[in-house]
Order: C-alpha cells, then sequence, then structure tokens
C-alpha cells in the first residue's frame, strides 16, 4: 500500500522497543540506531518531535500487580518515561541534532517543562522537542499523552512507533492468525476495542483528524520507509470504511 507523506509528524517511541534484545531497561544500541534513524527524517525534511513511552522500565499497572497503588505506579510509569527521554536527547545530541526535553511533570533541574508555545518556537528553529512525563496525569499513558501533543503541535500525522507492524484484528502476539490491517477508521478500531492504542488516544486522533501510523520500528530503517509513503505499516483514519482493507 502507498501510504499518504507527511510534513509535521509526532513520533511516539515505544519504550519497550528501547530495551532491544534485553528484557528491561535501556539498551544503548538500539537508542543510537533510533536516534540515527529519527535524525534521518529530519535530514529528508520533516519536523518531527516526540513521545518516549516507559514500558521497558515501569508500567503504572505493573505496580499495582506488585502492591503499589495506582496513582503511585502511574508517577512511577511518568518518571521511567523521563529517563528515556533524556537517553534518546543525548543519543539525538552525540550525532548533533538538536533537541529540547519537556517534561509534563516539572523538574527545573533536569529539563524544560512542558509550555507549548516554547515547544512550537524550539521547531521553528527545526529543534526535536521530546515531551515526557506523558500528560502528567494518572490513569493515561503515553499513547494518549502522543495524541494530545500531535493536536496541539498541529501535526500532520502521529507514528506509532512500536514492536508490531500495524494493527491485527486481534493481538498478534496472543492469536497467531490474526490478520493485518492495511488501513482501516478510528470508529472500526474503537467498535472492535483493537487494543494496538489506548481508546482515548484513539477518540482523540479522529475528533482532530489526526491519522495515526502504527509499524514497527524494530526493524531497520522502517521508519525511512514509512515516513517516504512505502512502509508496512497500517494507517487509521477517518477514511469512510470501503478503504477498510485486509491484508493478510
Ligand atoms: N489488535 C492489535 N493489533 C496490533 N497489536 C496489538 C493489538 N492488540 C494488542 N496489541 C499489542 O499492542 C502492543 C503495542 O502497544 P503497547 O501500548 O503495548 O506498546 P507501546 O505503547 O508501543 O509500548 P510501551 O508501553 O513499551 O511504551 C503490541 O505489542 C501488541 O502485542
Ligand atoms: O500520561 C501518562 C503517561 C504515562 N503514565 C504512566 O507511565 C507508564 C509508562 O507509559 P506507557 O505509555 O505505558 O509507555 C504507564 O504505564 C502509566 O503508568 C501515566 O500515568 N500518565
Amino acid at each position: 500500500m502507498t501510504l499518504p507523506r507527511f510534513k509535521r509528524i509526532l513520533l511516539k517511541l515505544s519504550g519497550e522497543v528501547l530495551m532491544g534484545k534485553s528484557s528491561f531497561g535501556i539498551d544503548p544500541e538500539t537508542v543510537a540506531r533510533v536516534a540515527g534513524e529519527i535524525a534521518a527524517a529530519k535530514e529528508a525534511g520533516h519536523d518531527l518531535c516526540l513521545v518516549v513511552g516507559g514500558g521497558n522500565i515501569f508500567r503504572g499497572l505493573a505496580g499495582v500487580a506488585q502492591g503499589i497503588d495506582r496513582t503511585t505506579g502511574d508517577y512511577m510509569g511518568m518518571l521511567a518515561t523521563v529517563m528515556n527521554a533524556l537517553a534518546v536527547q543525548a543519543a539525538l545530541e552525540k550525532i548533533g541534532v538538536e533537541t529540547r526535553v519537556q517534561s509534563a511533570i516539572p523538574m527545573a533541574s533536569v529539563c524544560e517543562p512542558y509550555i507549548r508555545r516554547r515547544a512550537v518556537r524550539h521547531m521553528e528553529k527545526g529543534r526535536i522537542v521530546i515531551f515526557a512525563a506523558g500528560t502528567g496525569n494518572p490513569f493515561f499513558t503515553t499513547d494518549t499523552a502522543s495524541a494530545l501533543r500531535a493536536a496541539e503541535m498541529g501535526c500532520d500525522a502521529l507514528f506509532k512507533g512500536t514492536s508490531v507492524d500495524g494493527v491485527y484484528d486481534a493481538d498478534p502476539k496472543k492469536v497467531p492468525t490474526a490478520r493485518r490491517y492495511d488501513s482501516l477508521t478510528f470508529d472500526r478500531v474503537l467498535a472492535d476495542n483493537l487494543k494496538v492504542m489506548d481508546a482515548s488516544a484513539v477518540a482523540l486522533c479522529r475528533d482532530s483528524d489526526i491519522p495515526i501510523v502504527v509499524f514497527n520500528i524494530r526493524g531497520e530503517h522502517n521508519l525511512a520507509s514509512v515516513l517516504e509513503g512505502k512502509g508496512r505499516a497500517t494507517i487509521v483514519s477517518n477514511v469512510a470504511e470501503p478503504a477498510l482493507s485486509v491484508v493478510e
């Protein structure tokens, strides 16, 4: 399928992807590889901002399973995303890309607080803004933060770089016979309760008319391919049902 080409993009980087082949934490080689691909996307003329997940370090619900109350667990998860954001910033700056980290939870000694107009200005100056600490609120995820920031920053699309190559009719990690969609509507994702992204994120993108492109960022050069419009991905948009297709 040929994907549309987008200029201003919010790239959501899954925390899990940053751990590379390990089962926890940050793998420097993977972060460096992803940073190189982000730098190349910028070189190719895209305006980029990033939201980084925290699943490689801590998720609120995992805390709940260990007896930590949900809100505390969620704040721990948000702090995990700050660590990831700093790791991505360091890797980007090492290869000469100017960046700023803005956190939804103010931490003045570590990074800037999230100020929308300031973030817009950074982007106008060609910097990559990395949004950390999700939305700053418990009971949300970085998917919702991505949809929110994409809308606030006037992005043309939200690219979800994750560990699956698109949206399936069931979780492909649990159902081996699941079939992948080439394209589908926001309404279908919500009606079928497809779990690749939170319902709140999907609803926000639907209402702001921001397409979501789900692709596997674990594969080398996949980011470049989907940005060029030819990679393997699923596009979720408001386009009517006839455009919906299952490719395999
Ligand atoms: N219908 C579906 N299609 C595709 N993937 C699905 C579907 N339902 C569930 N998933 C799961 O969604 C996961 C991707 O989303 P998830 O929110 O878990 O990760 P992430 O946000 O990318 O990462 P992190 O939380 O580590 O930052 C995949 O690993 C996949 O197993
Ligand atoms: O707005 C937000 C964003 C995140 N959290 C918590 O952080 C972790 C990690 O984020 P992922 O999106 O799963 O990568 C998440 O599990 C939440 O516990 C949050 O509370 N609010």
